[in-house]
């Protein structure tokens, strides 16, 4: 190691948003460096960075000019040098960021699929027709619509906890979260039921943490480089390669799920219309390398399915 180690009188500064589940993405963070250097926890800082996204809980995320609003602050602050790198959720992030700045490191992944959780109903196979859905995702709803055309979809927007205490309160009957942000956030008392992919294939890069840092900082780059996980680094690799050639942000319903079997990698995508009118999907197999080559490749033959328009009246 060539660099000059944080110390509790100058310590490395963790910038992370405030949410529950953001908190707990920054401990893991400052846990795995403090292991991975045998640093005291006192030789880091987690430095709450307030957002605009988090401010604004009355409206769905598109209505909103969504660009940014849950980043903005925080890469100025890495940029400004008041923060040495942030965390984020991979699967809340662009594709490409800001100039001077690059997120390369991904921790181990948790769990990829998404959660049934329902204070009255085990599965989703045990919903009656007419039960009411709260998702703000356009994936979800889309997917729902697609294969369970008699629920009722209603918009649910908030953090975990905000979601968890609507339902309590009979807003809807059920609500689907990542299984990923749940166990991060120890809530296994939440009576919640993992979805398997081939039902409900998740977000791209979901239960993935991504880190980013200044591209010029090398004691950051080479910290980083400590923690990374090649494995979820390569499946991310081919999964944000998907959502970048189908121009995709959160707000698009697109699935995608990259995983290493037998040392290949195989991607499966999925496109589908906002009112789950039409799903097109694909599933190809190729050598590690060549993740990023068929996630390009996968989008455009999907897009190529789409014609135009069809990411439309979403
Ligand atoms: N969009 C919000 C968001 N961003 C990341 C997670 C969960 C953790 C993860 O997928 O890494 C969640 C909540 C959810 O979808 O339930």
């Amino acid at each position: 190691m060539t660099v000059n180690m944080p110390t509790p009188a100058a310590p490395f500064n963790i910038g992370t948003r405030g949410s529950p589940l953001a908190l707990a993405q920054a401990y893991e963070t400052r846990t795995r460096l403090m292991a991975a250097f045998d640093l005291p926890q006192e030789a880091f800082k987690i430095c709450v960075i307030k957002v605009t996204g988090d401010q604004i809980l009355d409206k769905p995320l598109r209505e909103i000019d969504g660009k940014g609003l849950f980043t903005r602050e925080i890469e100025e602050a890495l940029l400004e040098g008041t923060i040495d790198i942030a965390v984020h959720s991979t699967k809340d992030m662009p594709v490409a960021q800001p100039a001077g700045l690059v997120m390369e490191t991904f921790l181990p992944r948790e769990d990829v699929r998404d959660a049934f959780v329902s204070l009255k109903y085990k599965s989703l196979h045990d919903l009656p027709d007419g039960a009411v859905v709260g998702t703000s995702s356009t994936r979800r709803r889309a997917q729902l619509a697609a294969k369970f055309p008699n629920l009722q979809v209603v918009e649910f927007r908030g953090n975990v906890q905000t979601r968890l205490k609507k339902l309590a309160e009979g807003v809807a009957d059920a609500t689907f979260l990542a299984t990923a942000g749940l166990r991060r956030l120890g809530m296994e008392d939440v009576p919640y039921m993992p979805i398997d992919a081939e039902h409900m294939l998740p977000a791209i890069a979901q239960g993935a943490i991504g880190i980013e840092r200044r591209v010029d900082d090398e004691r950051a780059a080479e910290m980083l480089a400590a923690i990374h996980d090649a494995p979820t680094g390569h499946r991310l690799a081919a999964e944000r390669a998907l959502l970048a050639g189908l121009d995709g942000s959160c707000e698009t319903p697109i699935g995608g799920l990259a995983e290493i079997e037998g040392g290949m990698l195989r991607l499966r995508g999925e496109i589908l219309r906002g009112d789950g009118s039409e799903v097109l999907t694909d599933d190809a197999t190729v050598p590690l390398a060549d993740g990023p080559k068929l996630g390009a490749e996968m989008a455009a033959r999907l897009l190529a399915q789409a014609g135009p328009g069809f990411f439309d009246h979403s």
